[in-house]
């Protein structure tokens, strides 16, 4: 079984952070050990506000000392990490992958860098941006940007398709072996599918699912890819099988949340596509 460190947000009620990731991981077979970033009621996109606070400076480091004394260290398979609380949670982070690659050398980061998008609500900490500019992306084996979080990793304006993988092979340049972009917004093929994008030395791959006109789109979705993600990957899934796998799963979860008319995320009701996933869309490689 592998074993997933899993740092990010926790909401009470909801699907956001470990509390969308945490539970898909476990459903494919991952040992997962979540470490809190933030303890929050509800995610940030509630028009009512939120209740909580962010996990003091210090714990990630004390917790994975923890893990270090008890001999399980070692073991670790995986760091993921998502939303955090503050900059210095991410110095912590790297710092955890780091002590962790020295008694596992096979063990791999995938970074979700989550910055934040306040037209939509998502509030995160100032100072978050710049750590995944900097200590991040020279730290992380799988990055798993959305659009704009691209667009602010690499410095550039992504207009199209070519620009994108162009952005993306800068960032295989830079010592990151694959990059997801998890929604192609703007940038996508066809405006009227959600398009996601891999790339790794083997090429380019896009894959597409319908989209849903929500209401209120929800939110959680980006941590629930990178979630699946990962855990395909360690599954033992290549590349491309297991960018198609999230992929359905994903559809699964939105199109059950869509047709219930919810905000939060149907992960429960779903838990079985999620583990088999039947894959309606195959990716395509477009470069
Ligand atoms: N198939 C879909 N149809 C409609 N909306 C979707 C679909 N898949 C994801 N979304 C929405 O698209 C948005 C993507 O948000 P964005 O901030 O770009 O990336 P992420 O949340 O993945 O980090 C989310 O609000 C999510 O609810
Ligand atoms: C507490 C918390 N965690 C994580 C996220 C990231 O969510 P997403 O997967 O939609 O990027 C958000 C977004 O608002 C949030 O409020
Ligand atoms: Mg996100």
């Amino acid at each position: 079984m592998k074993r997933i460190l899993s740092i990010q947000s926790h909401v009470v009620f909801g699907c956001a952070g470990n509390s969308s990731a945490v539970f898909p991981m476990r459903r494919l077979g991952m040992e997962v050990w979540p470490i809190n970033t933030v303890q929050f009621s509800n995610h940030t996109q509630y028009a009512q506000g939120w209740k909580g606070t962010v996990m003091p400076v210090g714990q990630i480091t004390e917790l994975v000392q923890g893990l270090d004394n008890i001999g399980e260290l070692r073991n670790c398979d995986a760091v993921l990490s998502g939303y955090l609380g503050s900059p210095e949670q991410g110095a912590e982070i790297v710092a955890a992958v780091a002590k962790i690659k020295a008694v596992n050398p096979q063990a791999i980061y995938f970074c979700d860098p989550v910055m934040g998008h306040p037209e939509k609500g998502c509030i995160v900490t100032a100072g978050v941006q710049e750590f995944f500019k900097t200590k991040a992306l020279a730290a992380a084996d799988i990055l798993a940007p959305n659009l704009l979080e691209l667009e602010t990793l690499t410095d550039r304006q992504l207009h199209n398709l070519d620009e994108v993988i162009d952005a993306c092979k800068s960032l295989l340049e830079a010592g990151v072996k694959m990059v997801l972009v998890k929604h192609l917004a703007k940038a996508a093929t066809n405006q009227e599918q959600f398009e996601m994008l891999l790339v790794d030395k083997s090429g380019s791959y896009l894959v597409s699912r319908p989209l849903y006109e929500f209401e209120k789109q929800p939110v959680g979705v980006g941590d629930l890819i990178s979630g699946l993600m990962l855990a395909n990957l360690q599954a033992g899934y290549q590349s491309v099988e297991a960018f198609e796998r999230t992929n359905a799963a994903v559809d699964a979860v939105l199109l059950e949340t869509f047709n219930l008319q919810a905000y939060e995320l149907q992960l429960v009701r779903t838990q079985d596509a999620i583990a088999s996933p039947v894959i309606n869309d195959r990716a395509k490689r477009v470069k």
